[in-house]
């Protein structure tokens, strides 16, 4: 399962820099393939602490964490869906995202220039918020004729096109899909392609009076709820993976964050598709591998090897905590802390892992 978050937002705003420095954490700790996908595409771990403890307990020689994929996009201007700037080329590029991460400019520095000439997240999201609700627009109104052919030749549910058409009010509205489509069939809707139906994390890029304010935090959060608010200086994060991580861990504390940008983002970005991770382990290799929340045994499996989904036999779960305490696995066996279970077992954030699978 690879997830892709697509970097979105008004150019000159610090989309790259952040790429960057995701990408330079990726090349830092690049134990994994295909680290560079394509040069606007890089591959971050999920920073995975008990990965490390695992690694611990059983001697692994490598430690392979969950990653994100993150795409660096071109910058979006008012007018794009119409062809302004570099036009819709963007939106070949955020339709295959997961999610998108709209990048929103929150620091003063009065040497970089803003292209509206002033400093207003509000007003920045709303372009940015126009301009893929405008595409969107644009995307439900050319299929609408072909829908309504083919509902007449009962080719097509006419639930398809009501919801559609209710689709279209919402984006007519000024309101984005997946902050007011909840009332829509999601299964009808991910069939349209809609970017507003993607998932959204807003990042708001900003400098050292942005991250001690808290007013203006609490103001920017209220204002993209339910969606979820990070707040980070692109700039700083990009000098912080340059260090050594005990240098950076003492330069994050000072600047009073507890957890860098980076990692939060990539937390957020999990979080809010629903996914999760589960773990294996053995001499060769400590492992998290992404999975659904609310996933079966099988299920996930499958992530590992098709075989192993279709072959599943039983799984041999403990959860970390359980391992942890007991300090190996043979000890958590004689405490009856493993347990043996079958193709219905919903699993859950943490299991650690052996599959028992027929090929
Ligand atoms: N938090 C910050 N504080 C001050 N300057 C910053 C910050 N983040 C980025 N910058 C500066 O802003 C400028 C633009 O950054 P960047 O090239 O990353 O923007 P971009 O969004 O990728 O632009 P484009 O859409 O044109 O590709 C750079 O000079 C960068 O150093
Ligand atoms: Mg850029």
């Amino acid at each position: 399962m690879a997830l892709t978050i697509g970097i979105a937002g008004l150019p000159n705003v610090g989309k790259s820099t952040l790429f960057n420095a995701l990408t330079r954490a990726t090349v830092l700790a690049a134990n994994y393939p295909f680290a560079t996908i394509e040069p606007n595409v890089g591959v971050v771990p999920l920073p995975d602490e008990r990965l490390g403890t695992l690694a611990e307990i059983f001697s692994s020689e490598k430690i392979l964490p969950a990653t994100v994929n993150f795409v660096d996009i071109a910058g979006i201007v008012r007018g794009a869906s119409e062809g302004e700037g570099l036009g819709n080329q963007f939106l070949a590029n955020i339709r295959e995202a997961d999610a998108i991460c709209q990048v929103t400019r929150a620091f003063a520095d009065p040497d970089v220039v803003h292209v509206d000439g002033k400093i207003s997240p509000k007003d920045d999201i709303e372009t940015i918020n126009t301009e893929l609700i405008l595409a969107d627009l644009q995307t439900l109104e050319k299929a609408l004729p072909r829908l309504e052919k083919e509902v007449r030749g009962k080719k097509t549910e006419q639930a398809v096109l009501d919801t559609a058409k209710e689709a279209i009010a919402l984006l007519e509205a000024g309101t984005t899909i997946s902050a007011g489509g909840a009332g829509l069939d999601a299964s009808i809707v991910k069939q349209f392609g809609l970017m507003t139906a993607k998932p959204f994390i807003y990042v708001f890029n900003t400098d050292d009076d942005g991250l001690a304010d808290e007013a203006m935090q609490a103001e920017l959060r209220e204002l993209v709820a339910p969606a979820q608010a990070i707040f980070l200086d692109a700039k700083f994060e990009a000098e912080l993976i340059e260090l050594e991580p005990d240098e950076a861990a003492e330069m994050l504390a000072e600047s009073g964050q507890d957890e860098a940008g980076l990692d939060q983002l990539a937390r957020v970005g999990f979080d809010t598709l629903g996914l999760q991770t589960y773990l294996t382990a053995g001499p060769k290799e400590s492992r998290a591998w992404t999975i659904g929340k609310g996933w079966t045994a099988p299920q996930a499996a499958g992530v590992i090897h098709t075989d192993f989904e279709r072959g599943f036999i039983k799984a041999e779960v403990v959860s970390f905590d359980d391992l942890v305490d007991a300090g190996s696995m043979a000890e958590a066996k004689a405490r009856g802390r493993v347990r043996i279970e079958g193709k219905d077992y919903v699993m859950a954030d943490g299991d650690v892992v052996e599959f028992r699978f027929n090929v």
